[in-house]
């Protein structure tokens, strides 16, 4: 299995290029499966839920070319619509599959992709939703079996603010006969891309970022093109290493906007944030760094895919910084990994409470999932010695080339065999 060995180098310095982001990139993917004639979708990056998603899709009949950064799904010949286990299993957003191949084929049969390492993470409303607009669907033997002769549009209000949830309902609703209205929908920038593209294939979609979203029912998508926007995660996770490090770091290719509750918390930090149209440039450079409060919302507040990366910040800055987790029930797992790392965290509940930790060491840590690794990677960069991180397989799953991207901003990063 392969591992980090992360050793602390200073200030990270230069520029990194920011991918296309993992959570829009999936939805889009499977709504391609909507389009009767190929799609192309550029700014896609190679990560290993994505080709998780190539797995699906080309099981399920679609041809699916990639040249690069760019991906031609033609969907024109989909034979089956079951998504087994083993592919689910590896990939939540797989059960992004499910409101496509109901809508479009009047079936789909997709595996419960179970909880994971943050959380217990249900998809009752997915299958809520769909019911209502008139599937008839069944959970047994660990799948979820739906059917429809065609769906119909529906008033559905949402009881929880779920973004897969929403994706998978806007999808479904895009080829149900008449009118969908969606409330309290998610409101990410991902849900606004997934939006943008669907409309290019001739979808009637509005309302998108917005907690309210209706959709006119059509009977058949087109092809089209569509770029993925880029990733406000992979953003989000340079600009707190820089941070850390004291550094001075220019994202380019990024979106600003998508970012702002995560950019506000850094200036509050004591960073300096500079912003154009597609670039945010941090400096750090002979500025104190300051713990801060987070506490993870919805879009536009502050995400929960942010937290791990702002729980090290915090124990790197001086003070005392709060973090309050409220959208996932467990996503704590790398306190204990950081701890091992001297760092003076206490977990109250849904809150860790970070205090400055001014000798952090290396130590071997594991990574649990996605940002829990990112966080780890993070605090090996300013910790003394090399620190090891395990099972970054997980990492893999969204982030592109890291260690390369790393690299180029000076950071000693290395990916071994373990
Ligand atoms: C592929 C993708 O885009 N993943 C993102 C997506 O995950 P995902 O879409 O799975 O997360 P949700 O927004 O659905 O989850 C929010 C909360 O709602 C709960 N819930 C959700 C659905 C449901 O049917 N029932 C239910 O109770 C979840 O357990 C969680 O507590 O949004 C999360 C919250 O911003 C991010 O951390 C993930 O990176
Ligand atoms: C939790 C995440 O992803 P997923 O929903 O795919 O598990 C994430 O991107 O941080």
């Amino acid at each position: 299995m392969q591992q980090f060995l992360v050793t602390a180098n200073g200030p990270l310095q230069g520029e990194v290029i920011i991918s296309g982001a993992k959570n829009a990139a999936l939805p889009i993917l499977f709504a391609s499966l909507l389009a009767e004639q190929p799609t192309i979708i550029s700014n896609v990056p190679k990560l290993k839920d994505i080709e998780t998603t190539f797995k699906l899709l080309q099981l399920f009949g679609a041809e699916v070319e990639c040249t690069g950064n760019t991906v031609r799904v033609d969907a024109s010949k989909i034979n089956n619509q079951f998504a087994p286990y083993e592919l689910v299993k590896t990939m939540r957003a797989s059960i992004l599959a499910l409101g496509p191949l109901l809508s479009r084929f009047g079936q789909a049969e997709v595996s419960l992709p179970g909880g994971c390492a943050i959380g217990a993470r249900p998809v009752n409303l997915h299958i809520d939703g769909l019911r209502k607009m008139g599937a008839e669907i069944t959970v047994e033997n660990g799948y979820i079996k739906a059917s429809a002769k065609r769906l119909k549009g529906a008033h559905l209000v949402m009881d929880m603010v779920s973004v897969t949830g929403t994706e998978n309902l806007m999808m479904a609703a895009t080829l149900a006969e008449g009118k969908t209205v969606i409330e309290n929908a998610a409101r990410e920038p991902e849900i606004v891309d997934l939006a943008v593209y669907l409309n290019t294939l001739g979808a009637k979609i509005s309302g998108a970022g917005t907690d309210t979203l209706v959709i006119e029912g059509v009977t058949a998508l087109h092809g089209g093109e569509h770029r993925v926007l880029p990733d406000r995660i992979e953003t989000g996770t340079f600009l707190v290493a820089a941070a850390v490090t004291g550094g001075d770091i220019t994202c380019k290719f990024a979106a600003p906007t998508d970012l702002e509750a995560v950019l506000e918390k850094l200036r509050e930090a004591g960073a300096e944030i500079s912003t154009g149209e597609d670039w945010i440039r941090l400096n750090m450079t002979g500025r104190q760094l300051k713990s801060v409060d987070v506490k993870t919302v919805p879009h536009p507040g502050f995400p929960t895919d942010m937290q791990a990366q702002f729980t090290v910040l915090n124990v790197v800055a001086e003070g005392v910084g709060v973090v309050t987790e409220t959208i996932f029930e467990n996503r704590f797992m790398h306190v204990p990994e950081l701890q091992r790392m001297g760092a003076k965290i206490r977990l109250e509940g849904n809150t860790a409470v970070c205090q400055y930790s001014p000798s952090l060491n290396a130590a071997q840590v594991m990574a649990t999932d996605l940002r829990a690794s990112a966080s780890l990677v993070i605090a090996g960069l300013v910790a003394k010695g090399t620190t090891v991180v395990d099972r970054i397989y997980h990492i893999d799953r969204g982030y592109e080339h890291i260690e390369h991207k790393l690299q180029a901003l000076g950071a000693h990063i290395q990916r071994i065999d373990g």
